[in-house]
This record gives C-alpha cells, structure tokens and sequence, in this order.
C-alpha cells in the first residue's frame, strides 16, 4: 500500500531540511504543509505565539500532549535552555515513529522523551518514570476532549506548580469549548486567548493561556 501523509512529511523533511538544523525542518514542514499537503502541525503563525510564550516562560520541564509528527516539539525544544527537558505523549504509534525520526533529523533527541500510549494512563507515571516533581510548561494538542480530563489529572497528580503556564491549540478549530469553560470559569487558573488562524489557512482558531494559580 501506499505511503501515509506523516510519512510525505518525513521525506519532504529528508529532501529538503539540514540534518541538525531545527529551523530548516520546521520550514520545509511548514513550507510542504502549506504548498504540497494540508496536516495538523501548530503551523507557522500560531507557532510564532508558542515560541513567545515559551521564550518568556523558559522552562526546565516542559509537557507535550499530541506529539503528531513532532513539529511543535521541535519549535518547543530548540527554544529549550541547556539541560531542560521536554516530554512529548503521543498515542498513534505510526505518528510517534514519524515524529522520532524528525526529531533525530533536527538533532533535538537528547532533548525530548517521545512517550507512546494514552495520555489518561501515562501521565499518573511521570513522577515515578521520569522524576518529575512538577511541568513548569504544557502544551495540550492532542485530542480536544481529552484537555479537560487531562488538565484535571494534572491537577491531582500535583504535575503543575503556582504559576505552571499551560498552552492550548485549537480552542476555536477543531474547537475545545468544555476546556475553555473549564479554565475561564475556575479561580485557578489566569486565562488569556490569542487569536490567529488555522495553521496555513484562513481560518480562525486560537491559542489558550493559562497560568495555575495554586
Ligand atoms: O486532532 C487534532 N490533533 C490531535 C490529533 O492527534 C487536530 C486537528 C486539527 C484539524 C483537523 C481537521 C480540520 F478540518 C481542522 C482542524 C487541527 C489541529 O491543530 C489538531 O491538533
Ligand atoms: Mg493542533
């Protein structure tokens, strides 16, 4: 049978990125994504708003949820100061095999653990896995019904610390509207939306930030 779209990806970042070099493969990502194949990578426009927030937050531990093909990984962990560490949940094993080799090709392995399996289960094991105290960083992109449930689990799992900053993607499209409620309506957590587009189209979507508050 034929190659899958993350597998297209994968090629399109051999051809045309520099091994080594995080910024050449989240641009032959973008530039394939938005000239060859649509997917569902963070993109280039809602990326500039997650390397800001991560610049200013510069974390030494970072969550993601939804690894996908490891796009935001990359823009996550090349921003990532010495000695930090990002850990990426993916649970599509055909995503995560794509997403290992492309972030290999940027070079950026030492700096990530690509964990496979369902977030619900995985994350009560990142204490004792990974000795993890709390995430001082997430970024939630996986799948939109699992925020809350997930946010909540970090809650109870104490995974999150006063001023732990989460990230949402996709609060408008595909839309994650019980999580919007969630963190808008909880004296927990500082909420701020930034408005942008779907990646590499026209349409409009979001970014959720939220800071627990303890
Ligand atoms: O499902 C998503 N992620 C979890 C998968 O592992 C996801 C979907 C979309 C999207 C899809 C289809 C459409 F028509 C519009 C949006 C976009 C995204 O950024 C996403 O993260
Ligand atoms: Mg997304």
């Amino acid at each position: 049978t034929g190659s899958s779209r993350p597998q297209r990806m994968l090629k399109a970042v051999q051809k045309n990125a520099t091994k080594g070099d995080p910024k050449s493969v989240i641009s032959a990502i973008d530039y394939y994504c938005r000239h060859k194949e649509w997917a569902m990578n963070v993109g280039d426009e809602k990326g500039l708003i997650l390397d800001s927030v991560l610049t200013e937050v510069n974390p030494s531990t970072a969550l993601e949820l939804g690894t996908y093909c490891g796009y935001s990984t990359v823009r996550i962990a090349r921003l990532l100061s010495p000695g930090s560490k990002l850990i990426t949940i993916e649970f599509n094993p055909a995503f995560a095999a794509v997403a290992r080799q492309i972030i290999a090709y940027a070079g950026l392995q030492d700096k990530v653990t690509l964990v496979e399996g369902p977030s619900g289960d995985l994350i009560p094991k990142m204490k004792e896995r990974f000795g993890i105290k709390s995430f001082d960083f997430v970024f939630l992109d996986h799948w939109k019904d699992r925020y809350v449930p997930d946010t909540k689990l970090l809650e109870d799992c104490g995974l999150l610390r006063k001023g732990t900053v989460l990230l949402a993607d996709n609060v408008i499209c595909p839309g994650a509207p019980e999580y919007l409620k969630y963190v808008r309506n909880s004296p927990r957590y500082e909420s701020q939306y930034y408005k942008s587009n779907l990646e590499y189209t026209k349409v409009e979507d979001g970014l959720e930030k939220s800071v627990f508050l303890g």
